[in-house]
């Protein structure tokens, strides 16, 4: 059966795959940039609009790492204000859980709901270092290990205060005199390892029940995590095979949960570079590569995973000859160097070898290279055939331009997807629940009991 795809828009990120630098990038926090990027994915009929969330700046070597966007504001609050000037796009919010209460991130995500008309997803991140606890009061109070064991038990209690209001609670019944339908609203109580709280939720119930739940995270317990509660997998799997691994490792998983393969959608984060012919989109492309790996970028991504300040080697000359040193991290708030620091040096130092490549060289090489690159018509057969071939159910896409650097796609790829049947030509419901084909979410489930 021929599958439909789904398609997500990334407001561009404080890394370096956005080029502020280019002359045709606009503000990183008006909120016109917002707007734009938010309209042009609703006229291409997208199903959600993404913003990420980083809750401490990034620091290389105790200072502030500024080669890439910094700062960026709070995504309930730009969500809040794009519900008011766009109709059916879903809106999805990052929000961690580590740092958080349950009772006020269920009433603000409740709140985008009602203010949405159904729109409001909720990408449930798991922070796990105590540098970004440093800007909280109870510090890096969390062990990585229980990350996800808090992460689950905090969407189940804000499960259970989005069920607390029945969907016909508010009665607003002048005869009565009752503004609530008796029984409408049930106490809650939650007591559990990581809260015990008890009480009666403010908001009533939004149009989607509870918002679409997106996960981002990678490891065991986070594709768990996803394959009991999400409705979402926000992926960094983005090449065929390894996205085909990843589809069917989690697509598998569901069957523990009662769940059937289409409850969870697996987007990867993608981006794109278009061209009239092939041979102009790859030139385009690695232009685009030299803007987003300059010198000094180049040096940040071997420092990161040296552990070394490496600032007296020459950008365009050979690898760094000292051993990394494991123990010390030299870059914090930077999710991607944490792990096999060792295994990566010995790769890369293979690779350099091989290619002959420059620090700088190699870091174009391994850092993030573009998704798809080609004509309109060539990127289209190409998502295309990455979806029917189950690497995955649709793509979330990254643009290095804010605020244009959607335009070209939705202009010339999307149309070609629609005359392919596999991509809606309108919306056929108003709430993001509709867009994803995903039921609306009335009880709590298999996740909440096991
Ligand atoms: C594609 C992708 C996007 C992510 N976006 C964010 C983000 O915006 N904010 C954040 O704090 N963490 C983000 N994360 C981090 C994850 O939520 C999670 O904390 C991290 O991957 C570690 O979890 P893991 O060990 O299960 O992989 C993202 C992860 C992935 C794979």
């Amino acid at each position: 059966m021929t599958k439909q795809i789904h398609l997500a828009a990334h407001f561009p990120g404080v890394n370096n795959t956005t080029v502020w630098s280019d002359p045709a990038s606009g503000s990183q926090i008006d909120f016109d940039s917002f707007r734009h990027l938010a309209q042009t994915a609703e006229r291409g009929k997208f199903d959600f609009f993404f913003l990420a969330e980083g809750l401490r700046l990034r620091e290389a070597k105790g200072r502030i790492h500024d080669l890439d966007v910094v700062g960026r504001p709070e995504s309930l609050t730009v969500l809040s204000a794009l519900a008011a000037v766009t109709t059916h796009l879903g809106l999805a919010a990052t929000v961690n859980s580590t740092f958080n209460e349950p009772y006020e991130v269920a009433r603000r995500l409740a709140t985008l709901d009602h203010l949405s008309g159904g729109r409001a997803a909720w990408n449930v991140v798991t922070s796990f270092d105590a540098f970004t606890g440093e800007n909280f009061r109870r510090g890096g109070f969390l062990a990585e290990a229980d990350r996800y064991t808090r992460a689950k038990e905090f969407l189940q209690t804000a499960r259970e205060l989005w069920d607390s209001w029945a969907a016909d609670a508010v009665a607003a019944d002048p005869e009565s005199g009752r503004f609530l339908r008796p029984g409408g609203v049930a106490p809650f109580r939650h007591q559990g390892r990581h809260f015990d709280i008890s009480g009666l939720f403010n908001v009533p119930r939004g149009p989607q029940g509870h918002p679409v739940i997106i996960q981002a995270g990678d490891s065991d317990e986070g594709r768990e995590f996803a394959a009991s509660s999400a409705d979402v997998i926000f992926s960094r799997h983005s090449k065929l095979e390894e996205g085909r691994a990843f589809y069917r490792d989690v697509k598998r998983r569901l069957a523990a949960y009662g769940r059937r393969p289409e409850e969870l959608k697996i987007l990867p984060a993608v981006t794109y570079v278009l061209g009239d012919t092939e041979a102009e989109a790859a030139e385009r492309a690695a232009e685009i590569r030299r803007a987003q790996v300059g010198p000094q970028t180049a040096l940040y991504f071997l420092e990161a995973v040296w552990g070394r300040d490496l600032s007296g080697y020459d950008p365009d000359g050979p690898l760094p000859d000292v051993e990394p040193n494991l123990d010390e991290g030299v870059s914090r708030g930077h999710a991607a160097f944490r792990r096999d620091r060792g295994e990566l040096v010995s790769k890369w130092r293979a690779l350099a070898e091989e290619k002959n490549l420059s620090i700088r060289e190699l870091a174009i090489e391994v850092s993030a290279p573009q998704t798809f690159i080609g004509t309109p018509r060539s990127v289209a057969d190409e998502i295309d055939h990455f979806v029917q071939a189950d690497a995955a159910d649709g793509f979330i896409f990254v643009p290095h331009l804010t605020p244009g650097g959607l335009d070209d796609l939705v202009d010339k790829v999307v149309p070609l997807l629609q005359e392919k049947g596999v991509f809606r030509a309108d919306y056929t419901g108003p709430t993001l629940r509709d867009h994803l084909r995903l039921a609306p979410r009335t009880q709590n489930r298999t996740e909440e009991t096991s």
